[in-house]
C-alpha cells in the first residue's frame, strides 16, 4: 500500500498526485530503488560496512543515500533520547525519510541501531514488496564492546549512560534477515560484496 492509499484521520488532509512519480524519477536514474535498513549494536559496523556499500554502489553509478543514526540525532532527532519511546519514534521518522527518498529514485541505506523488531516491521510494511532488504549486522556484543570506537561501552559500564543498547537496553535481532553479516569472520570488503551478491539477487541492481 502506498501512502496515497492510506486515509489521513483528518478528512481534510487529502492526498495530492503529481505528474512527476516514483516510476518516472527512478527511470530517470535507470535504477530501481530498495532501501536497505542495516540494524546491530553500537560498534558493530553499520556506519562502516553502509559506508564501504555506498561508495562502491556510487562508483558504479547508482544513485545513493545514506542515512545515519549520529547524524540524524544531530538535526531531524535532536529532540529525542534512548528510551523505548523515542528510539520508536527515531525509527519512525527515519523509516518516513527513507521511503520519500526511494519516492525520490534512490538506493538508500539506514544504519541505526533500531533495536526492535515491531518498529523494523512497521518500516518495511511502508515500502512496497521487495523494496526493503534488512541488513542484520550481527557482531557479539563482545567484541563491539572491545571495538569501542566512541568509547561509550566503557561509560555505559560505569553508569554513565543509562538504558545502553546490550547492556542495559534491549537489542532484538532479527529473526529472517535478507542479508545476514558477520564482521567478526569477514572483512569490510568481503561483506561489501556479499551485499551486492544480494543486490543483484534480489534484482535491486543489474
Ligand atoms: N544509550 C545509548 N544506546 C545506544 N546508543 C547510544 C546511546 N547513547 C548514545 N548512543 C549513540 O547513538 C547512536 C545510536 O543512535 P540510533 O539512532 O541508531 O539508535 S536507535 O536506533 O534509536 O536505538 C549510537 O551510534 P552507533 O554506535 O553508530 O550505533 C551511539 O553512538
Ligand atoms: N569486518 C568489519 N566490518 C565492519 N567494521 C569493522 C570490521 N572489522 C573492524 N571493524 C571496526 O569496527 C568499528 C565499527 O564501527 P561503526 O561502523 O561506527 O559501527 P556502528 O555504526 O554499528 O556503531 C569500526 O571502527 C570498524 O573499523
Amino acid at each position: 500500500m502506498s501512502a496515497a492509499d492510506t486515509p489521513h484521520p483528518d478528512e481534510n488532509v487529502v492526498w495530492h498526485k503529481h505528474v512527476i512519480d516514483k516510476q518516472y524519477r527512478a527511470e530517470q536514474k535507470k535504477q530501481r530503488p530498495a532501501l536497505l535498513w542495516f540494524t546491530g549494536l553500537s560498534g558493530s559496523g553499520k556506519s562502516t560496512v553502509a559506508g564501504a556499500l555506498e561508495s562502491k554502489l556510487a562508483q558504479m553509478g547508482y544513485h545513493t543515500y545514506l542515512l545515519d543514526g549520529d547524524n540524524v540525532r544531530h538535526g531531524l532527532c535532536r529532540d529525542l533520547g534512548f528510551s523505548d519511546h523515542d528510539r520508536r519514534e527515531n525509527i519512525r521518522r527515519v523509516g518516513e525519510v527513507a521511503k520519500l527518498m526511494t519516492d525520490a529514485g534512490l538506493i538508500v541505506f539506514s544504519a541505526f541501531i533500531s533495536p526492535f523488531r515491531e518498529e523494523r516491521q512497521l518500516v518495511r510494511e511502508l515500502l512496497p514488496e521487495g523494496e526493503f532488504l534488512e541488513v542484520f549486522v550481527d557482531t557479539p556484543l563482545e567484541v563491539c564492546e572491545s571495538r569501542d570506537p566512541k568509547g561509550l561501552y566503557k561509560k555505559a559500564r560505569a553508569g554513565e549512560i543509562k538504558a545502553f543498547t546490550g547492556i542495559s537496553s534491549a537489542y532484538e535481532a532479527p529473526e529472517a534477515p535478507e542479508v545476514h553479516l558477520h564482521t567478526d569472520e569477514h572483512s569490510v570488503e568481503a561483506l561489501v560484496d556479499q551485499c551486492i551478491a544480494s543486490l543483484r539477487q534480489a534484482g535491486i541492481i543489474g
